[in-house]
């Protein structure tokens, strides 16, 4: 697991640790990094480095003195390097003149500019970093296109220019970065529009022991790995977790079918389905128990509710008894959706272990939600007194407490109908095996996305595809966790 910090925080980090060092020498250690990623990617593209053509789009600020100085560093190794000016008056001088002296070309007419992207081997976006605010202005908007349109690789200073470094959202105009080389600690930007970043390596300029516990984590393998449950020789296949799913109907049986099927794969010794579905899901999944209703359902541990369960009063009454259990609870589709209609399920909800999946659509109906996505979640888990996890490319899940995590999913083949039943079965699953909602949230997000890589392995993958590809990225992040 690794953590994340605001760029405000990255800033009040970096003054003790410029205060006491000499001047220049953390942007040094920075451009060093960017060098190193610049010079591996050209080696890595083109075979070679020495007479390699690099492009530094240089902006005003300090990421323009970091893209100066790795120019400096890129000529030294033999590279022919251009930089373009964007504010020609307020170019880094430091860096400036250590490029010019190691016999950099410097041009700050942009057609010239253009030109030189379109002969590049690699750009070096050093237009804005962390100071930067809205998207790119024209003359960088114009070179930027030039690389793309060029098809000549990007590797982005910091963050990539033009998206938000605290939001991720892209400007009108923006970089896409082919590689991101970020120093000290790693930005919202980097999880939240990581298709935007590509790999991001983060170089070390001593900030560690300046900067505040993280505001936002991000989980890996390994530490979902080793929470994932499975049985022990004791367990019999009630003790790890009944889980209890309350979905589908008439009209949508394929939900309880992809959310009963998955719960059952992801863990528990045992699935309970309540629901007008039982025949289907029976059909599918003759393991799992199904009965009508959930008040004739035998005891569980967890419940799922909620897709494909129809907003009106029978699907209202269901989350209420399904709330009134007082058993940890994942509510999603239609039953996030009963919650923004009724305030006494909100009431119901509120301060118990309940764990809400909304699509950014459903997010509207029960809170407030601004580009600030990461905000926005760590809001409305305040204010409803639940977790929740806002699903996208970049899954956000925040708990009541504050403690917040992103999920960068890797790829978009979950964007399908019916993945969003997997995640709820996964979820829950894990909750009635004893993962609080922040961790079961987080898990699921992970071998749920994984399952989409590997169900989907280059070609689109539906919903039951990523259902049945669950053991496979289960098992390999126990692998990983190994
Ligand atoms: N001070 C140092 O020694 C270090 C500096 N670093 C670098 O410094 C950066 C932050 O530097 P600054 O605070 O100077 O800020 P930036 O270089 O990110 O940007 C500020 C400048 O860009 C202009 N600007 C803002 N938005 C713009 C837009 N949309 N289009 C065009 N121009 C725009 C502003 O007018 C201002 O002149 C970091 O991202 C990083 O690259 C550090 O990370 C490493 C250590
Ligand atoms: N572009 C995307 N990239 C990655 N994951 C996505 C993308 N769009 C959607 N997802 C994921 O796919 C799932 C969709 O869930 P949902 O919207 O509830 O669909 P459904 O209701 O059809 O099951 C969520 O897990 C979401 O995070
Ligand atoms: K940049």
């Amino acid at each position: 697991m690794y953590g994340v910090w605001t760029p405000e925080q990255v800033r009040a980090a970096e003054e003790p640790v410029l205060a006491r060092t000499p001047e220049g020498a953390l942007m040094r250690r920075a451009a060093r990094g960017v060098a190193q990623v610049a010079l591996a990617e050209l080696a890595r593209r083109t075979g070679g480095v020495t007479g390699r053509r690099v492009v530094v789009l240089t902006g005003a600020g300090n990421n323009g003195g970091d893209g100066l100085w790795a120019g400096y560093e890129l000529r030294r190794r033999g590279v022919a390097v251009t930089a373009v000016l964007l504010s020609p008056d307020r170019a880094h001088p430091a860096g400036l003149a250590a490029l010019r002296k190691q016999k950099g070309r410097v041009v700050t007419a942009v057609e010239h500019g253009v030109a030189a992207v379109d002969r590049a081997d690699l750009v070096l976006d050093a237009i804005v970093g962390t100071g930067a605010s809205g998207g790119l202005r024209p003359e960088a908007a114009t070179l930027a296109d030039a690389a793309a349109t060029a098809g000549v690789p990007v590797v982005a200073v910091d963050i990539p220019s033009g998206v938000d470094p605290l939001t991720g959202v892209p400007g009108e105009r923006s970089v896409h970065a082919a590689a991101t080389v970020t120093f000290g600690a790693r930005k919202p930007v980097h999880v939240l529009a990581a298709p935007r970043c590509g790999p991001v390596t983060l170089v070390d300029i001593g900030l560690g022991p300046e900067l505040p516990p993280a505001p936002v984590t991000v989980l890996e393998a390994p530490d979902v790995g080793a929470r994932w449950p499975v049985p022990a020789p004791g367990d019999d296949k009630y003790t790890q977790g009944v889980v209890g799913v309350a979905a589908g109907s008439a009209t949508y049986p394929g939900a309880a079918v992809l959310a009963a099927g998955a719960a059952a794969l992801a863990t528990s010794g045992m699935v309970r389905y309540a629901g007008s579905a039982a025949d289907e899901v029976r059909a599918a999944w003759p393991e799992v128990v199904a009965t009508d209703t959930v008040g004739e359902a035998g005891r569980v541990q967890a419940w799922v509710v909620g897709p494909g369960l129809g907003t009106d009063d029978a699907g209202a009454q269901t989350l209420a008894d399904v709330l009134d259990a007082g058993l940890p609870v994942l509510a999603d589709a239609d039953a996030v959706t009963l919650l923004g209609q009724h305030a006494e399920l909100r009431e119901k909800a509120a301060g118990a272990p309940v764990l809400i999946t909304p699509h950014a659509g459903e997010f509207a109906r029960v809170a407030e939600l601004s580009d600030d996505r990461v905000g926005s979640t760590r809001r409305a888990a305040a204010d409803l007194g639940v977790t929740v996890l806002l699903k996208g490319n970049a899954t956000v899940v925040a708990a009541p407490d504050g403690r917040v995590l992103v999920h960068p999913a890797g790829s978009a083949w979950l964007a399908t109908a019916g993945t969003g039943d997997v995640l709820s079965g996964v979820a829950g699953a894990l909750l009635a095996a004893g993962l609080d909602p922040w961790w079961a949230a987080g898990c699921a997000a992970f071998v749920h996305a994984r399952a989409a890589e590997i169900g989907a392995d280059g070609a689109p993958v539906p919903a039951s595809g990523v259902q049945r590809a669950l053991p496979a990225a289960i098992r390999a992040v126990r692998e990983e966790a190994r």
